[in-house]
């Protein structure tokens, strides 16, 4: 089956620094895929060349078999791949429910303003209802933004990706500065939304990628060094070095100290 997104010989230069090095990636087509790797490994740039925000020095992105590393990211949300990001985009002084129906309203005929008559933002309340479900913010809909949790306010980051139709979704560090009681929360947020869909995403909590990632590619120094299920991945020894020092903590059993960020020294 053609994969869902594919890196291909995938590199980025940054004034002659290669962030990413000769990429080679399958996310296959309904998977949770999770990248991780140290601070610097090219987590990032990765996700941007994926998305689109970033041009390849070299090589290719291919979705569902079509290349795609000359679009704009515009256009990818138009080919199925939208990206939740860390930073907000959300309107804290609209509830919940608004701001999905801003988000809904965008991309159709409707005059981009905020006076849009309740009528005509009436027309998108089955999929309101529909997102807010999705991303478990039913409590909470009639509720301004700004006066959401940090887990909601991350639900409803994903809930405004969702609004896109998207087939391929990127979520970046879904559960970063949380407490337990939010990532609990945003990994049963991700299993719903990653029903009837693919889901990649950078993580550093190993206890979450281990409960939700299908399959897992691990960075280093811009390369691939190890891809498959976690199981597999926890015990390669490539992995276990590039996390030296750390490995312990990284694939704790019970995922108790499981929240890594280690630093990747030097480069050889
Ligand atoms: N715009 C840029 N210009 C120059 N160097 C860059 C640029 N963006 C990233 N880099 C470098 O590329 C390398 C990979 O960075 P990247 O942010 O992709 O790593 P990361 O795995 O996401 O790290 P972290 O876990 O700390 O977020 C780093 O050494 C970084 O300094």
């Amino acid at each position: 089956m053609t994969p869902a997104l594919q890196a291909v010989h995938l590199c980025k230069e940054f004034r002659g620094f290669r962030a990413t090095n000769d990429v080679t990636l399958d996310i296959r087509e309904g998977e949770i895929h999770a990248v991780i790797g140290p601070n610097g490994a090219g987590k990032t740039t990765l996700f941007n060349l994926l998305s689109g925000f970033l041009k390849p020095t070299s090589g290719e992105v291919r979705l569902f078999g079509e290349r795609v590393d000359t679009l704009s990211p515009q256009h990818l949300v138009r080919r199925g791949l939208s990206r939740s990001f860390q930073i907000s985009s959300v309107f804290g002084s609209m509830t919940v429910r608004d701001n999905l129906a801003v988000a809904l309203q965008a991309p159709t005929a409707l005059p981009h303003r905020f006076w849009i008559s309740d009528r005509a933002l009436q027309r998108f309340d089955p999929r309101i209802d529909e997102i807010v479900a999705q991303v478990g913010l039913q409590d909470v809909q009639h509720r301004l933004a700004a006066d959401l949790s940090h887990g909601e306010k991350r639900g409803l980051e994903i809930g405004l990706s969702l609004t896109q139709e998207p087939r391929v979704l990127l979520l970046d560090e879904p559960t970063s500065g949380m407490g337990s009681e939010g990532i609990e929360r945003v990994i049963a947020l991700v299993r719903r939304v990653a029903a009837g869909r693919t889901v990649v995403m950078v993580e550093h909590n190993m206890s979450v990628v281990a409960q939700l990632a299908d399959r897992i590619t691990v960075l280093q120094y811009g390369q691939v060094i190890a891809s498959g299920p976690y199981e597999q991945v926890r015990q390669d020894p490539a992995v276990i070095a590039a996390y030296l020092g750390h490995e312990e903590d990284i694939f704790a059993e019970d995922g108790s100290e499981a929240d890594i960020a280690p630093g990747h020294g030097s480069r050889a």
